[in-house]
C-alpha cells in the first residue's frame, strides 16, 4: 500500500465524519503491524470539548484490534489546506509509532508532505526510543 492508495482510503473514510458544528471534515488512514489499514474520521460532540479527531479514531479502532505498532499514517481534509494533526493526536501517535515511521500530511486534492513522525513531534514524552 503506497501513499496514494493509503490517500484514496483516507478521503472515502472522510464521507462518514461526523461534524455538525464545525463542518469540517477529516480523514485519517494508516499501515498497521498486521498488514491491515484501518481509517478514521472526526467525531465531534455537542459538548465541543469532547470532539475525536480523525487520527485518533483509526488509532484507537486499530489498538482495539490488537494493533500495536502503526507502520505509516496519512490524514487528509474537505479544504485544499493541508492538514495538520492536533497536540492530542501527535502525543498518541507517539505511543505507537516509531521516529523514522512516515506521516503523509494531505488536503482534498491529493497533495502530500512526507515527514518522518519524529520531525512532528521533536522530544516525545515517551517510553521508547524515537530513533
Ligand atoms: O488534524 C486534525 C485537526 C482537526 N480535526 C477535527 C477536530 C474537529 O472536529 C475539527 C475542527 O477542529 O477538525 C481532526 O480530526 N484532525
Ligand atoms: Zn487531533
Amino acid at each position: 500500500m503506497n501513499e496514494k492508495d493509503l490517500f484514496d482510503v483516507a478521503i472515502k473514510a472522510m464521507e462518514k465524519a461526523y461534524t455538525p458544528y464545525s463542518h469540517y471534515n477529516v480523514g485519517a488512514a494508516l499501515v498497521a503491524d498486521n498488514g491491515k489499514v484501518y481509517s478514521g474520521v472526526n467525531i465531534e460532540n455537542a459538548s465541543y470539548g469532547l470532539t475525536n479527531c480523525a487520527e485518533r479514531t483509526a488509532i484507537f479502532k486499530a489498538v482495539s484490534e490488537g494493533v500495536r505498532s502503526i507502520e505509516a499514517l496519512i490524514v487528509v481534509n474537505g479544504t485544499k489546506e493541508m492538514s495538520k494533526p492536533c497536540g492530542a493526536c501527535r502525543q498518541v501517535m507517539s505511543e505507537f509509532m516509531g521516529g523514522s515511521a512516515p506521516v503523509f500530511l494531505s488536503n482534498n486534492s491529493n497533495d502530500f508532505k512526507e515527514y518522518k513522525f519524529k520531525e512532528i513531534l521533536p522530544l516525545a514524552f515517551s517510553d521508547k526510543d524515537m530513533d
